[in-house]
């Protein structure tokens, strides 16, 4: 396994550092002759300064894109295009998280080989799903009600106990230009635990701790986050909630969708920039991660994922017909007199219906056997239709618009995912993705700390 897990490395390395120097040297010579280019619209405002630097393009960030209007693009491929060419399950054009994270990291659509050479590389970091014995204690001695969250981002944190950029920038052995190559290592690490981080998570809130499932050294990412959460038929698995081999196959075809989709959504996002700001730091990938999965935790973010199922739920109990744009409409307006926000709705960003939710709700509609009973799943269809136009009328937010968080948690929760507040750890498995990629790049290009000026009430009043 060590023999293999040196080769593949090497090919991945490989076709990063083909990129590099070139990828450099731009950015050198960017800095050198054109760093007085002053960047259109990037004005910064007291308007801004106040109002959550949106709009301020003051963070740099590769791997991803965000339109207002079309949504995310992954090195310039929009969602559909990579369910069209990165290699998945080709059953269900359902591209792996790993290649993904191969488009992230490189820039570049791997070919089915190179795929499978990250599988197998991050199977090889699994450890056959064995956590380090630390961070095994740290979470058997967690209370088992504590949110799924916080465990999780003490778990992260934890594991840079072995963070190979902590102990060679410690030990003086690693220097700026190869700061990258132990950040890569740190990072796969990461992303190759979490399966096991969230399935001993998941067993912790469900079973309290004990094991729901194996892992499957021969299977993908997303198939053994699914199994060790006790969520696969065919052995793996206890499979509690007795699902079908279809519905196990779908069950993990949707984590792959999820996973695959929600890895990254450019830079300024609070997960994705508060990694980059703590690495920036040079903290080492674990604790600069831990950190984006805190922020992750906020229900403006991606905790509204859980809160969107608990609003669906409580909705479902309110209202007599789940068809009833009047009755729906009712009691999204007494949810906003109350002065709650609709969750799942609106973005700082996207002014337009999100391609993310719309790609989890072409799942649900190619399985519309599978989900024609289930209340809330129709409900969160229907929503679509009601929602904007109360949120147009209530006259508040610039997006009326259902985003990511909208659909993940009810389709989930109809496999069996009863345990609402463990949905964004899932979220945090796949954010890690993204950010940890270019966090890499971030040491590769040796991007200096973060560290932007404030201004206090008497400074920005002298301006006016
Ligand atoms: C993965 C993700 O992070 S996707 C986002 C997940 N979050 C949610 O779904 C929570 C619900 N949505 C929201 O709270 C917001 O739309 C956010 C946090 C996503 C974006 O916030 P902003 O960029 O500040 O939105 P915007 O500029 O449109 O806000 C203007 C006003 O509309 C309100 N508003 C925005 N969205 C909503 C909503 N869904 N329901 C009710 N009111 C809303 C804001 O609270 C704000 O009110 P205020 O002026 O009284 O403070
Ligand atoms: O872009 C944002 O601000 C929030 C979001 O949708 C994400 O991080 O996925």
């Amino acid at each position: 396994m060590m023999h293999r897990r040196l080769i593949h490395t090497s090919t991945l390395r490989s076709v990063l550092k083909e990129t590099i120097p070139e990828r450099r040297e731009q950015l050198l010579k960017l800095k050198k002759f054109h760093g007085q280019v002053k960047i259109p619209a990037g004005d910064i405002t007291i308007g801004s300064v106040l109002g959550g630097m949106r709009g301020n393009k003051s963070i740099f960030w590769q791997s991803t894109t965000l339109d207002p209007m079309d949504g995310i693009k992954f090195h310039g491929m929009t969602i559909k295009q990579c369910q069209e060419q990165l290699p998945g399950d080709a059953n269900d054009h359902q591209f792996y998280p790993e290649s993904m994270l191969w488009l992230l990291l490189t820039g570049k659509v791997p070919t089915v080989e190179q795929t499978n050479e990250l599988i197998s590389e991050l199977n090889g970091r699994a450890e056959n799903g064995r956590l380090p014995e630390c961070t095994e204690k740290l979470l058997d001695n967690l209370p088992n009600n504590m949110h799924p969250m916080t465990q999780l981002a003490i778990a992260v944190a934890s594991l840079n106990y072995g963070s190979q950029f902590a102990k060679g920038y410690q030990a003086g052995t690693i220097n700026k230009l190869n700061y990258w190559e132990s950040t890569l290592e740190d990072s796969l690490t990461l992303i190759s635990r979490l399966p096991a981080l969230v399935g001993k998570i998941y067993s912790k809130i469900t079973q309290d701790g004990s094991p729901l499932g194996q892992f499957n050294s021969s299977k993908d990412w997303s198939y053994n986050i699914c199994s060790l959460m006790g969520m696969t038929a065919g052995g793996d698995s206890l499979n509690n909630n007795n699902l079908s081999p279809q519905q196990s196959q779908d069950f993990v075809n949707l984590m792959r969708l999820y996973t695959g989709i929600h890895a990254d959504h450019e830079g300024g996002n609070v997960s994705a920039h508060t990694t980059h700001l703590v690495g920036s730091a040079l903290s080492d990938p674990f604790l600069s991660y831990s950190s984006g999965l805190m922020g992750l935790a906020g229900p403006l973010h991606g905790l509204a994922a859980q809160e969107v199922v608990r609003f669906l739920v409580e909705m479902n109990g309110s209202i007599k017909n789940v068809n009833d744009p009047k009755q729906i409409s009712e009691y999204l307006w007494s949810l906003l007199s109350s002065n709650r926000v609709i969750p799942g709705y609106g973005h700082a960003v996207l002014r337009n219906t999100d391609p993310r939710f719309q790609a989890m709700l072409e799942f649900a509609e190619r399985r519309s056997d599978e989900f024609k009973d289930d209340a809330n799943v129709q409900l969160m269809m229907t929503l679509p239709k009601v929602a904007p136009a109360v949120l147009k009328e209530h006259g508040k937010c610039k997006n009326p618009y259902p985003n990511v968080d909208s659909a993940s948690g009810v389709l989930f929760q109809h496999y069996g995912v009863t345990q609402l507040l463990f949905i964004t750890a899932i979220f945090g498995c796949s954010r890690a993705l993204g950010p940890l990629s270019q966090l890499v790049w971030d040491r590769i290009y040796g991007l200096p700390i973060e560290r932007p000026k404030s201004m206090d009430l008497e400074a920005l009043q002298k301006l006016v």
